[in-house]
């Protein structure tokens, strides 16, 4: 910190906050701790009684906190996102719409090895709602090394974007309800339900809900009819483990131009399959999400909806804290 005169404290930054009294009328910050004086500014200076001023010396390399967490936020935010701050010399992000968070971890990892900053996320693939605070960064000193915030630029620059929302597309599924059992009426479908109700805070039409009985070829037609009808999701229930009237995995698999995977790491919902039709995924469920709260199809229906591709990697990664229940 440094004493100067009002007069030739242009263009330099105040160390903290200035308070003006105007008794009956006001109180409180007039400027802010970090405010560029502007030439502007000097009168009311010397109305509230500031002939010296105390400034911050930022020499040349450094940055100001402030400056350093708004270069952060520019360098790592993407699509569907908005800034907030700095206040306290910490910038926000906020979604600007209800979609999935998706943030390079990578970059994340890299940016937050370079020492004195922090740039701070949720979790990636969450779904955040419109409004909602997705990450925050800040630096850590008052004053910063540029050559960090550089160095976070050129690393974001690289993946780009590091944070971003996609949103939700308008998606039409079809189900398709396998088990001789429900086929035969033997038992009430509880499938059909359980998957309105968990695509209902999505923008997901439901074209339709066929109940097959545990034929191969049923369930194949059954998948072709809602391809036919411009279905960009099939989501197919039961049969899907290992009793020789299981059908469902073959049915799909005999029809897909890619497996991704037929079982996951994650408990409950470890028989699922995930696979694709073209551009098309096809979900085989089984029976766990009709009992279980929560199960692996929680964790990939919004990736699927917001049409983020499923790889097998990310498939192996989700066996840490996989365990669901
Ligand atoms: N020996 C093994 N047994 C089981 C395995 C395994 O790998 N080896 N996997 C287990 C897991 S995990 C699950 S989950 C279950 C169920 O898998 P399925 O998808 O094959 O389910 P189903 O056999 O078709 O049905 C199980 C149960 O749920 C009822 N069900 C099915 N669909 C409906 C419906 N639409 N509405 C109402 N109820 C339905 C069905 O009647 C059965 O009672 O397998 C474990 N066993
Ligand atoms: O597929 Mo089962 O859902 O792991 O319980």
């Amino acid at each position: 910190m440094r004493e100067v005169h009002v007069r030739d404290a242009i263009g330099m930054r105040l160390a903290h906050d200035l308070t003006r009294i105007v008794p009956g009328e006001f109180k409180g910050r007039v400027f802010q701790k970090g405010h560029v004086i502007r030439e502007e500014d000097i009168p009311m200076l010397l109305d509230i009684g500031k002939e010296h001023i105390y400034v911050l010396e930022i020499p040349p390399g450094q940055l100001h906190e402030e400056e350093a967490a708004i270069r952060l936020a520019n360098a790592v935010s993407g699509d569907n996102l908005t800034s907030d701050g700095p206040s306290e010399g910490r910038v926000d992000l906020k979604a600007t719409i209800r979609g999935l968070l998706k943030v390079d971890t990578e970059a994340l990892w890299m940016i937050n090895s370079i020492g004195e900053l922090a740039v701070v996320t949720r979790k990636t693939d969450t779904v955040v709602e419109t409004g909602a605070m997705v990450a925050a960064m800040r630096a850590i000193p008052l004053l910063i090394e540029e050559q960090k915030i550089i160095q976070a630029e050129t690393t974001a620059r690289m993946s780009a974007p590091v944070i971003t929302v996609l949103p939700f597309r308008h998606t039409k599924a079809g189900i398709i309800t396998t088990g001789s059992e429900v086929a035969e009426g033997r038992i009430e479908d509880r499938f059909g339900p359980r998957i309105r109700e968990k695509v209902a805070p999505f923008p997901v039409d439901v074209l339709g809900q066929k109940i097959v009985g545990d034929r191969k070829e049923d369930i194949q037609t059954a998948i072709r009819q809602f391809l036919a009808q411009g279905a960009d999701l099939i989501i197919c229930t039961g049969g899907m483990s290992v009793d020789p009237d299981d059908r469902t995995p073959g049915a799909i698999h005999e029809l897909a131009t890619e497996v991704v995977t037929y079982g996951m790491p994650v408990l409950p919902g470890s028989m699922m399959m995930l696979a694709y039709i073209n551009h098309v995924p096809v979900f085989g469920l089984p029976g766990a999400v009709i009992y279980e709260p929560v199960t692996a199809f929680d964790l990939f229906l919004p990736k699927i909806l917001a049409g983020d591709k499923v790889t097998r990697g990310e498939v192996a990664e989700m066996g840490h804290g996989g365990l669901l229940k």
